[in-house]
């Protein structure tokens, strides 16, 4: 498979549902939360989902490698070589998924030369899922709904405040330098790739991660944000993301938008000069 037609996103849609009925089984009872070397947390909900996630790409594209979260110690030297692969996250948002707040997602990305170029976010507490491939337009998908999405004009602060989206959970002093310089705001708290959807559906215009996260993190809602006709861009050299680009899977800090704008380029610039 190259990129997916109508039938095969269909069925990747359906099988990513199902492993978030798996995630939803462990949610609604107690489950024991583990610590990873990086003291990051694990449930058996992550593991659940990443075993029917890898066993639905297999399934489907025997020929794909897959890169998950939970099986990610695959060498460069491989890896370098993959021109298209599966990246993704089983559960993203874990300790949200922890808190119970409903704030978390399975994320499947395909990469294409490093690039994310079709991504499949899905929120099973919600009942939503995201969608896009880039050159083909970008959904937003409840029940038996699915409603084309693009990202908003970037108002203007004197008329109505700016939308910023922060994570919940992992906040930064660049993140508060970068708010306090920009125009009149409003800011939105929420886990997970759930805050990219929220820039490609028009809900936020700009969420500004000035705090680690991994390309499994973010990789499927940018194929979302991308196709919705936003950008996911390097804070330092707004050159958009890619991904397999070197042994690390640590993104660099990055900002979401619909699009581009001097005040919050200059913002962004200003907080982080050191
Ligand atoms: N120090 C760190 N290094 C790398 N990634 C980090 C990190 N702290 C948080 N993250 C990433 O941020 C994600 C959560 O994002 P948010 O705070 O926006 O909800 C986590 O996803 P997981 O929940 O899949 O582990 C994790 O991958
Ligand atoms: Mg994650």
């Amino acid at each position: 498979m190259k990129r997916p037609n109508l039938e095969q996103r269909q069925a990747l849609l359906t099988g990513v549902e199902a492993a978030g009925w798996k995630v939803l089984e462990v949610y609604r009872r107690d489950f024991d939360v583990e610590t990873k070397e990086d003291e990051s947390p694990l449930t058996e909900a992550d593991m659940a989902s990443h075993h029917a996630l890898v066993a639905l790409l297999e399934g489907m594209t025997p020929e794909l490698p897959t890169l998950s979260e939970e099986s990610a110690e695959i060498p460069f030297s491989t890896r370098q070589s993959w021109e298209r692969y599966w990246l993704i996250d089983p559960l993203d948002g874990t300790k949200e998924f922890i808190k119970k707040n409903g704030e978390f997602t399975l994320n499947v990305a395909l990469i294409e030369n490093g690039v994310p170029v079709f991504g499949i976010v899905h929120a099973p507490a919600l009942g939503v899922s995201w969608w896009g491939q880039v050159g083909e337009g970008a959904w937003k998908v409840q029940g038996n709904q699915s409603t084309a999405i693009q990202v908003r004009d970037l108002p203007d602060p004197e008329q109505a405040p700016w939308k910023v989206v922060g994570s919940r959970s992992h906040g930064s002093e660049e993140f508060e330098a970068f708010c306090s310089r920009l125009p009149h705001h409003e800011r939105v708290s929420m886990g997970s790739s759930l805050k990219l959807c929220l820039v490609a559906e028009g809900e936020a215009d700009l969420y500004p991660r000035l705090a680690p996260t991994c390309e499994w993190d973010t990789a499927a809602a940018q194929a979302v944000v991308i196709a919705a006709g936003g950008e996911v861009l390097n804070a330092q050299t707004f050159e958009p993301l890619r991904c397999n680009q070197q042994d690390s899977v640590l993104n660099p800090f990055f900002i979401v938008c619909g699009q581009r704008d001097e005040r919050w380029e200059e913002a962004l610039h200003a907080s982080l000069k050191k």
